[in-house]
C-alpha cells in the first residue's frame, strides 16, 4: 500500500516528490516480483524522470541498508523486528520510517530514538492517519474553532473480524507475531484521544491518569477484544478506546467526540478518515427536547492516504530535520508506554526473548 502511494500521479504536490531505490526482501526473487506487480516503473521521481534508476531488487535488508542511493528506509515488517530492522538501518548511517507500532515496547522505542539522535538521523513511527486533511480538519475544528465547545469524552473502537476469518498463523493473531488487536490497531484508537485531549491546549500535554485496560484473551494466548480508558484530569475529560478482532468496527462510527456544545463523529476506519459529522447544539441543552444541527465534512483522496505521510517526511529530511513535528518521538514514546501498561494490566506478555531492550 505505501509503495503503491508512492506511484500515484499527484501534480499538486510540486516541492518533494519519491523515488523507489531499492527492495530488499529475504528472498531476492520476491523481491524482484514485489517491484513487478508494485512500481515497475518506479515510484513517482522514476515516472517523471527526475530519478533515472528503475527500483533494484536484493535478497537481504542489509543490502538495502548499506545502498549508497538509499536516502531512507520504509520498514513494514512483522513487529518482533520492528526494533533490530530498525536499529540495523539507522546503524548503517540510514534514516528510518518504522510501520506501527514502532517498537515492542516502550524500552525498545527509547533506545531505537537515543540512536538516531546520536546519529543525527531522522526516525518516525509510520502513524499515517496523523498526515491525512481530515485529520487537520479535525484539529482546526476542535481546537480553533472549537465548535463542540470544551471536549469532555472521547469514544473509539477500531475492530476487524480476522479472528474466525484468518489462520492462526497470520501475524494478526499469533503471538510469535506479537499479534492482537492492541499490538496491530492500538495506535489507532489511541490517536482521537491524543488529538482531542493530549493535545488539547487546555492540557497542556499533562500525560493521561488513571490509565485502565480491560483484555479478554484469545485461543491464540493475545488479546481479542481490549479497552483502555485514560482520564485527563485538567479537562475534567475521560478517553475509552477500544480495538477487537471479534467483530467489525461499529459502521458509521469508529469514533465520537464528545464536548458540551455537541458532539463529532468519525464514520470511516481510524486508520483512514475522510469522513465525520459536526453534530452541534442548536439552543441550550434540553432532557426532553434537544434540538441539533448536523454538517457531514467529506474529504476523500486517491489512494490508500499514506503518501501524506510519506510527503511530509520527505519535506523533513529535505529541510534537515530529524524529527517529525506531528509524530514526534515523544508521542510515539507515550503511545508505547501506554501499550505497555495496557499490556501489564491486561496479561499480555510476549514470548520469553522477544523483547530486545526491557
Ligand atoms: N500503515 C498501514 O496501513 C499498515 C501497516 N501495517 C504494518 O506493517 C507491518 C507489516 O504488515 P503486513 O504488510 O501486513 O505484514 P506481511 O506479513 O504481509 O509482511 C511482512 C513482511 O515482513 C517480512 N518478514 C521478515 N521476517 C519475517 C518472518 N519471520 N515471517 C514473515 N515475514 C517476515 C516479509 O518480507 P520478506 O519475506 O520479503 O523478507 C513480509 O513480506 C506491520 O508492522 C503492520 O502493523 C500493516 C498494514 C497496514
Ligand atoms: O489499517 C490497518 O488495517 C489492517 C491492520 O491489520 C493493519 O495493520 C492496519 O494498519
Amino acid at each position: 500500500m505505501f509503495v503503491s502511494d508512492l506511484v500515484l500521479d499527484r501534480p499538486e504536490v510540486t516541492d518533494v516528490s519519491h523515488a523507489v531505490v531499492a527492495v530488499g526482501s529475504r528472498d531476492k526473487a520476491k523481491a524482484a516480483k514485489f517491484i513487478e506487480e508494485h512500481c515497475p516503473k518506479g515510484a513517482c521521481a522514476q515516472v517523471k524522470g527526475i530519478h533515472k534508476a528503475p527500483p533494484q531488487a536484493y535478497g537481504s535488508y542489509d543490502e538495502v541498508f548499506g545502498h549508497p542511493d538509499v536516502n531512507i528506509i520504509y520498514i513494514g515488517t512483522l513487529h518482533p523486528t520492528h526494533y533490530s530492522d530498525a536499529k540495523a538501518a539507522l546503524e548503517a548511517g540510514k534514516n528510518v520510517l518504522v510501520e506501527k507500532p514502532a517498537c515492542l515496547n516502550a524500552a525498545e522505542w527509547k533506545s531505537l530514538s537515543k540512536i538516531a539522535k546520536e546519529k543525527g538521523l531522522f526516525l518516525m513511527e509510520g502513524l499515517w492517519t496523523r498526515f491525512q486533511p481530515m485529520t487537520q480538519t479535525l484539529i482546526k475544528k476542535l481546537h480553533d474553532e472549537k465548535v463542540i465547545g470544551d471536549i469532555k469524552a472521547v469514544k473509539t473502537d477500531f475492530s476487524m473480524p480476522f479472528y474466525d476469518s484468518l489462520p492462526a498463523s497470520h501475524r494478526t493473531l499469533s503471538r510469535e507475531a506479537a499479534g492482537g488487536p492492541l499490538m496491530d490497531l492500538g495506535p489507532y484508537i489511541l490517536l482521537p484521544a491524543l488529538l482531542a485531549l493530549y493535545y488539547n491546549p487546555a492540557n497542556g500535554k499533562a500525560k493521561p491518569e488513571n490509565v485502565r485496560a480491560s483484555m479478554i484473551k484469545s485461543r491464540h494466548d493475545v488479546d481479542l477484544t481490549t479497552t483502555i480508558t485514560l482520564d485527563f484530569p485538567r479537562l475534567g475529560a475521560q478517553g475509552v478506546c477500544t480495538t477487537s478482532h471479534a467483530y467489525s468496527s461499529p459502521k458509521d462510527e469508529r469514533g465520537l467526540i464528545i464536548g458540551t456544545r455537541g458532539e463529532i463523529a468519525i464514520h470511516d476506519g481510524l486508520s483512514r478518515i475522510t469522513k465525520v459529522t459536526i453534530k452541534q447544539y442548536d439552543g441550550e441543552f434540553s432532557f426532553r427536547d434537544m434540538k441539533w444541527k448536523e454538517e457531514t465534512i467529506e474529504q476523500p483522496f486517491p489512494g490508500m492516504g499514506l503518501h501524506f505521510e510519506a510527503d511530509a517526511v520527505a519535506r523533513d529530511i529535505r529541510d534537515g530535520r530529524t524529527e517529525n513535528e506531528l509524530v514526534s518521538h515523544e508521542e510515539t514514546l507515550l503511545v508505547m508506554e501506554l501499550l505497555d501498561e495496557t499490556r501489564k494490566q491486561g496479561g499480555y506478555a510476549f514470548p520469553e526473548g522477544m523483547e530486545q531492550v526491557v
